[in-house]
């Protein structure tokens, strides 16, 4: 194991050549880039490196940090629309023990409007669309609540995707669309969310969030001990509600409808809501950390167009091309890409482009 570890930090360092130390071809970019050892050593600084770290830089090897790739990445998005798309927990907000906490920072917010006035930006979180909009607060931005199953999506006409989940309103305005395919659910999430209650309450720790149309079961502050029975308790409640599942994040478990709809779908939708899902110079960016955000990585690569990137301080298994380390590097590569087209010549603000304000 040891063995193996350091074998990958030689090759991460460029001691060693081997196969997989390949340059890349980055979705959108349509060149290949390479990440150097050079561009690694700030992992290193000031001493020996333990065997995680050691991994962690072999793993970064083939998803180069989007910030040492800004040049190369921005380059290849010259001419072209950027659509942004970020996740919330664990990406503009650190993960803390209670989700009730989870605020961003005002720099981080500060970024977001910022960069959300030179691209359309949308928020696709696993929170109610209202939670995620409480903690955000700004109206320059989508929301997407549920994990994409409540959307409020731009002020242009719309179709939907696949004419599957039609449930497609206009607010009493009539100027925004909201899109929440998974409205039939809504008693029956209900429901569960009542009965999933009633178990957990004797379990120390445990915590149930109305997510709209999922529930969360958070057991970050349950004793391992008390984690079995916990989730024998969850699976014991879904029993009864076959048209729905479970799926874990990080020290969650979450409660969705078995419908065909993620992040991924979100993101298509609110690309052709956006009036951008056939153009073939949009370069949609994709920044999230958690598994459910893989959707919307497949979906990137399958366009084969735009930046898919992983917040990530540990190796794991993704479809993302590029990674952040932690929520300050999405607040410095935001800050970046906001000065980047502030400074390109041709640059117009959202404002003019879609006629979307703060
Ligand atoms: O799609 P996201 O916006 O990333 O939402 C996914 C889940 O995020 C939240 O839980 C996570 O963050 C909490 C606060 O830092 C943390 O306590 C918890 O352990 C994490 O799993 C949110 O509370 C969940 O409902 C979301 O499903």
């Amino acid at each position: 194991m040891f063995t193996r570890n350091i074998a990958k930090f030689n090759q991460a360092m460029g001691f060693q050549r081997s196969s997989t130390n390949k340059p890349k071809t980055q979705p959108g970019s349509g060149r290949s880039i390479r990440m150097g050892a050079s561009n690694l050593c700030h992992h290193i600084a000031g001493g020996p490196i333990s065997i995680e770290d050691a991994s962690y830089i072999s793993w970064v090897v083939e998803h180069p940090s989007a910030l040492r790739s800004f040049d190369q990445m921005m380059k290849a998005a010259k001419g072209k629309k950027i659509a942004l798309f970020l996740d919330y927990d664990g990406t503009l907000a650190p993960i803390v023990d209670n989700p009730d906490l989870a605020f961003m920072s005002d720099e981080m917010r500060a970024a977001v409007r910022e960069v959300a006035k030179y691209f359309p930006t949308a928020i696709i979180s696993g929170r109610s669309r209202d939670k995620v909009k409480e903690f955000v607060q700004l109206s320059n931005v989508y929301y997407a609540g549920s994990h994409g199953m409540d959307i409020m999506a731009p002020p242009r006409p719309v179709k939907t995707c696949d004419g599957k989940y039609p449930t497609v309103a206009l607010d009493k305005k009539g100027n925004e669309v909201l899109f929440q395919p998974a409205k039939k659910f809504l008693p029956a999430i209900q429901k569960i969310q009542t009965a999933l209650k009633e178990k957990v309450v004797e379990i120390q720790g445990a915590m149930v969030e109305d997510n709209s149309f999922c529930v969360s079961v958070h057991f970050r502050q349950v004793r391992e001990k008390d984690y079995g029975i916990l989730e024998k308790q969850v699976k014991s409640v879904l029993e009864h509600y076959p048209e729905f599942h479970l799926s874990w994040g990080k020290k969650v478990m979450e409660i969705r409808p078995s419908i065909e709809w993620d992040k991924g779908h979100a993101l298509e939708y609110l690309l052709d809501t956006l009036g951008l899902s056939n153009s073939t110079d949009v370069l949609p960016l994709y920044i999230g950390d958690d598994r459910t955000d893989e959707d919307a990585f497949k979906v990137i690569q399958r366009r084969g167009q735009g930046y898919p990137i992983i917040v990530s301080s540990s190796p794991k298994d993704t479809k993302a091309s590029f990674s952040l380390h932690d929520p300050s590097e999405v607040l410095t590569f935001l800050s970046r890409l906001a000065r980047w087209r502030k400074s390109s010549s041709s640059s117009r603000s959202l404002a003019q482009i879609w006629g979307v304000g703060d």
